[in-house]
């Protein structure tokens, strides 16, 4: 649960429900204004600024279909999280269609309610700024990155291809006063090693044959922004000593240059190898390592945090289903459980392109498991070659729910074992047979 200091608007005419969401969502850390009655909430609203309003359908006066079009109507008009009961849905899809941003039906899974209200509260200062995930281990991802954009330290990025560094790294960027300003990725893998060195810090003209002008390097165009060095373990011996003097004296030299140029910027970096391993191999500096990695912040697999893995897919699909032309209507519950079940080497680069493959290709009304899987038998329609038994199906699915209630404790395993109703040594034997990481 990632929800940040923010006031939020109840309209709930029963006063235990009242109460027991005022509770909960202090505890979550906002600020909530509560109003029983709809007219009370709608002349209030007119003047108070909230991020989200959680709104009961039926109330005693107005009811809250007449509050939300009252309320819509304002261009700055916050998002509405509709509480229905059961007779109400014909309703909530119609507010839904008006706009409203989305429904509880109660009674309702409090878990559930609250990531479907984070999703609403969460800070979007640009439309262009990702939001990671909703799983608990995102969420900690984001509020650590909020809290380091604030500061002006250098951040090391580390996690397995695929994981979202890149993504990471522009979130901390546009949650940073320096948003507006440049935000200058380098991929130390991707440019040739005899190239990198003017690309990086610009060379002066005739500094080289073919220098036939100035050319001003990644770290100038900086100016003031983030200077995001991926893969920076790929950094060779004499530019990882150059960029350790950029990060101490705070200036370079262009190639060919003699005077120094000031660097103004903040370094972060991404790297998915062990760069612990690389200094300890003599690959990479240990003290440009120690300047680097001030603050690390690791990107969980995404079969770590499996909770993202429905809400990534319909973000991809909504995207996709704007992008090409297509029949399908929405995901399976069959794809979504083969995705959960998945391990995603790739993680969520490999999740987006099986997304658009798939999009592009289904011939049929809902995205199956054939759709996104078509290279793995198991997935692979009718057939019946890659049916798991019982013992594994069982296998996986106490897999799933073990890494999730690690991930609702934040790696307790004591609490997590409490959860789950078994031993301490019980969890710990049974992560060790499933292969399941300590976090
Ligand atoms: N939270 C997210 N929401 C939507 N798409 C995401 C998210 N995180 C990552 N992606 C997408 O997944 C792909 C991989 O992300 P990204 O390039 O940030 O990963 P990376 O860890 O930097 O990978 P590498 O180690 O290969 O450099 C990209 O297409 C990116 O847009």
């Amino acid at each position: 649960m990632s929800l940040e200091p923010v006031t939020i608007a109840l309209v709930e005419d029963d006063p235990i429900m009242g109460e027991s969401l005022v509770q909960r969502l202090s505890l979550e850390g906002l600020t909530v204004r509560w109003w029983q009655r709809g007219r009370e909430a709608v002349s209030a609203l007119r003047e108070a600024r909230v991020r989200a309003v959680v709104c009961d359908i039926r109330l005693p006066d107005i009811d809250g279909e007449t509050l939300f079009r009252e309320i819509a109507r304002r261009p700055d008009a916050p998002p509405f999280l509709f509480i229905t009961g059961f007779g109400d849905i014909d309703q909530a899809v119609r507010l839904m269609r008006a706009g409203a941003a989305n429904y509880v039906t109660k009674p309702f899974d409090l878990e559930d309610f609250l990531v479907r209200l984070a999703e609403l509260v969460r800070p979007t200062p640009g439309d262009d700024t990702p939001v990671l995930g909703v799983s608990q281990a995102m969420g900690e991802v984001e509020r650590l990155l909020s809290r380091l954009a604030r500061v002006a330290a250098p951040v090391l990025i580390c996690g397995e291809t695929g994981t979202g560094k890149d993504v990471a790294a522009r979130f901390l960027h546009a949650r940073s006063e320096a948003a507006a300003k440049p935000f200058v990725a380098v991929n130390c893998a991707a440019i040739p090693a005899d190239l990198m060195e003017s690309e990086l810090f610009g060379h002066e003209k005739g500094a080289f044959t073919g220098a036939i002008q100035r050319h001003v390097g990644y770290a100038e165009r900086t100016a003031g922004g983030v200077l995001f060095l991926d893969e920076i373990g790929e950094l060779r011996p004499e530019l990882q000593a150059k960029l350790l003097r950029l990060i101490e004296e705070r200036s370079f030299h262009r190639v060919g240059g003699e005077r120094p140029v000031a660097f103004d910027g903040r370094i972060l970096a991404a790297t998915n190898a062990d760069l612990p391993a690389l200094v300890e191999a003599g690959r990479f500096r240990q003290d440009l390592y120690y300047r680097i990695n001030v603050v690390t912040v690791r990107m969980p697999a995404l079969r770590d945090r499996p909770d993202d893995i429905p809400w990534l897919m319909n973000r991809f699909f909504t995207e996709f289903a704007e992008r090409h032309e297509t029949s399908v209507k929405g995901i399976s519950a069959l794809t979504e459980e083969a995705a959960r079940a998945h391990a995603w080497p790739g993680n969520i680069r490999e999740l987006r392109n099986r997304m658009e493959r798939a999009m592009a290709l289904a011939l049929g009304a809902w995205l199956m498991p054939g759709d996104l899987f078509p290279d793995l038998a198991e997935y692979g329609g009718p057939g019946l070659s890659g049916f798991g038994s019982l013992e594994d199906a069982r296998l996986e699915a106490e897999r799933r729910h073990i890494v999730r209630a690690l991930a609702a404790t934040g790696g307790e395993i004591a609490a997590a074992a409490r959860l789950l109703g078994i031993g301490r040594t019980t969890l710990w034997e049974k992560m060790r047979r499933l292969s399941i990481a300590v976090q």
